[in-house]
C-alpha cells in the first residue's frame, strides 16, 4: 500500500523553543509577586492578569500553557472567566486558587472542567507537582490533537496522493478553511484533482451528512440554466410537466459544487450571484422565494482576470465566490509525486486485473518526471492505465505511452502517417480516381521545375536514376 498525504509537525514547543507561559490571574499583588517568583524557579514564564476582564484579554491574545485562576476578583470573577473559557472551547488546564470559604464556587469550576485547586496558603510543594502534572497533561492534549489531525487528514484526504511541498500545502489550506462556511474557489488546471479536493473538503465540514452536489457549469445551456439551476414549477414553460428541484434546492443542508465556474453563461450570474448572497432561490414559474441552507465551492482552469476584463464574468460574484481560494499546482511543478502516483494508479490498475504489478524502471520513472503532463493526473492515469495493459506479462515497465516517450513516437508516426495519407487521398468516390500514368506524369512534373529542371537532383530527391528520369521526361513530353 502506497503512503498517501501524511502531515508531521513538532509540537508546538519545539517549534518555538519557548518556556511555557504560566498566567496568573489574581487581584492580589503580594499573591502574584509569590507565584510568580515560584513559577520562575520553576523555569517557566509568569504573566499577570490583576483582574478577570484582564484575564479574559491575555487568553485573547496569547498562547497561554496554565492557568492559575483566583476565584474572587473584581469585573469578572474565576467563575465568568471558565464560562469564558467554556463557551470559546479554549483547553487550557486551570489550576484554581482559593480561600477555604470559597470552596462551593470552587467545585463548580472543577464541574466546568477546571484541572485542580488550591487553597490559600499556597503549600508550594503541593503547587509544584500540580504545575508539572498540568503541563504535562496540557502536552499529552497537543498531542492528542496533534494526532487527530493527522488521522482527519489521513481519512480525508486518502485518494489524494502526493508527497511533495507543494501538495501538501494545498491539502493544509483545506483543512484549515473546511470547518468553516467561506465559498472556496479551487483554481488548476485541468485534470489537476480540483473535483477530489472539494469533496474532501465537503467531507471535513460540518455539511459532510447532507449531499455534494455538482454541477458543470460549462455544460449546461443558456436556455436551461436557469431551470436547472433554480428549478421550476409545472407548466412554467412549455415542457415543464413536473415540477423540478433545481441543484441549488440539492444542495439544501450540503455543498454545491460549481464546477467549471469561468464558463457559467453571463446572463445566469446575476442570478447566481443573488442566490448566493441571500442564500434564497426562486423556481421559474413560481412567485415565492424559498430559502436555502448550502456553501458554494467552485472550481475553474480559466483565468479569471482575462475573463473579468472582457466582460465575460462578474467581477462581483467572483469576490464572493473567492472568500478562500485554493490553488493546486500542475502535476509538472510537483515532479517528487509523478512516480508515486504512476505507482498507485498501476497497483490499483493490476489489483483490479488480478494480476501482479510490474515494477517502473528507473528509466520510465525518468521518463514520467520529463514528461510536462499537460492533462496532469488525469492524463498520467490513463497513461498508466494503457501502460498496464501493455506490459501485462512483464516484470518492469521500461516507457510510459505518453507523447513525450519513445513508445509513443513510434506509435504515433505510424498514427500520424495514415492520417496524413487520409487527409492527402482525393479519392471519395470512383469517379475521382486518378490513373496511375496521369499521377506519376504530374509527380515527376511538379518535382522537375520544383528543381529547377536540374534532372540531376530531381531524379536523386524522386529516388531513380537520370537515365529513368529522362525516359521519362520524353514519354510526357516534359523536355
Ligand atoms: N493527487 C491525486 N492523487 C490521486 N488521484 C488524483 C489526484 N489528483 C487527481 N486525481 C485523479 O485524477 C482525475 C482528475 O481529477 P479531478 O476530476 O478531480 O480533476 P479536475 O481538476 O477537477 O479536472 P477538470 O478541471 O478537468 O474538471 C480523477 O480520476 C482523480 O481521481
Amino acid at each position: 500500500m502506497l503512503e498517501s498525504y501524511h502531515h508531521t509537525t513538532d509540537s508546538k514547543k519545539e517549534e518555538s523553543n519557548r518556556k511555557n507561559k504560566v498566567l496568573v490571574a489574581d487581584d492580589e499583588q503580594s499573591s502574584r509577586i509569590m507565584l510568580g517568583h515560584f513559577i520562575k524557579k520553576m523555569g517557566y514564564e509568569p504573566i499577570y492578569a490583576i483582574d478577570g476582564e484582564e484575564c479574559i484579554e491575555i487568553l485573547e491574545r496569547e498562547e497561554i500553557d496554565i492557568l492559575l485562576l483566583d476565584i474572587h476578583m473584581p469585573k469578572k470573577d474565576g467563575f465568568e472567566v471558565m464560562t469564558y473559557l467554556k463557551d470559546h472551547n479554549i483547553r487550557i488546564p486551570v489550576i484554581m486558587v482559593t480561600a477555604s470559604h470559597e470552596i462551593p464556587k470552587t467545585v463548580r469550576c472543577i464541574k466546568m472542567g477546571a484541572y485542580e485547586y488550591l487553597t490559600k496558603p499556597l503549600d508550594t510543594e503541593r503547587l509544584q507537582i500540580v504545575l508539572r502534572n498540568a503541563l504535562s497533561e496540557s502536552e499529552l492534549h497537543d498531542t492528542v490533537k496533534q494526532l487527530q489531525k493527522e488521522l482527519k487528514t489521513k481519512e480525508l484526504f486518502h485518494n489524494i496522493i502526493g508527497q511533495s511541498l507543494a501538495i501538501k500545502q494545498t491539502i493544509e489550506q483545506a483543512l484549515q478553511v473546511m470547518d468553516t462556511e467561506l465559498n472556496v474557489l479551487i483554481l488548476g488546471e485541468s485534470g489537476t484533482g480540483k473535483e477530489l479536493f472539494a469533496q474532501a473538503i465537503h467531507e471535513g465540514s460540518r455539511r459532510k451528512n447532507g449531499p455534494f452536489v455538482s454541477v458543470n457549469c460549462a455544460a449546461i445551456s443558456h436556455e436551461l440554466a436557469e431551470s436547472l439551476l433554480f428549478g421550476h414549477v409545472k407548466g412554467a414553460f412549455t415542457g415543464a410537466n413536473n415540477d423540478h428541484i433545481g441543484f441549488f434546492e440539492q444542495a439544501h443542508k450540503g455543498t454545491l459544487f460549481l464546477d467549471e465556474i469561468g464558463d457559467m453563461d453571463a446572463d445566469i450570474q446575476a442570478k447566481v450571484l443573488r442566490a448566493i448572497q441571500e442564500r434564497k432561490i426562486r423556481r421559474v414559474g413560481e412567485k415565492i422565494e424559498r430559502s436555502v441552507d448550502f456553501r458554494v465551492i467552485s472550481a475553474t482552469n480559466r483565468n479569471f482576470t482575462v475573463a473579468i476584463n472582457n466582460n465575460s464574468f462578474r467581477e462581483d460574484l467572483y469576490y464572493r465566490l473567492e472568500e478562500y481560494p485554493i490553488f493546486i499546482p500542475p502535476l509538472r511543478d510537483r515532479k517528487d509525486d509523478i512516480v508515486l502516483i504512476a505507482k498507485h494508479f498501476l497497483e490499483e490498475f493490476c489489483s483490479a486485473n488480478n494480476i501482479k504489478p510490474p515494477l517502473f524502471s528507473s528509466e520510465a520513472q525518468e521518463e514520467m518526471k520529463n514528461y510536462h503532463w499537460p492533462g496532469n493526473v488525469r492524463e498520467l492515469k490513463n497513461a498508466i492505465q494503457r501502460t498496464a495493459i501493455r506490459s501485462k506479462n512483464l516484470n518492469e515497465i521500461h516507457s510510459v505511452m505518453t507523447p513525450g516517450s519513445r513508445e509513443y513516437h513510434k506509435e504515433d508516426l505510424s498514427r500520424r502517417s495514415t492520417n496524413e495519407e487520409e487527409k492527402k487521398s482525393p479519392v471519395s468516390s470512383p469517379s475521382s480516381i486518378v490513373p496511375l500514368d496521369q499521377m506519376e506524369r504530374q509527380a515527376i512534373e511538379d518535382a522537375y521545375r520544383a528543381c529547377g529542371e536540374n534532372p540531376t537532383k530531381t531524379a536523386q530527391l524522386l529516388g531513380i536514376g537520370r537515365a529513368t528520369l529522362y525516359r521519362k521526361l520524353k514519354k510526357f513530353g516534359l523536355n
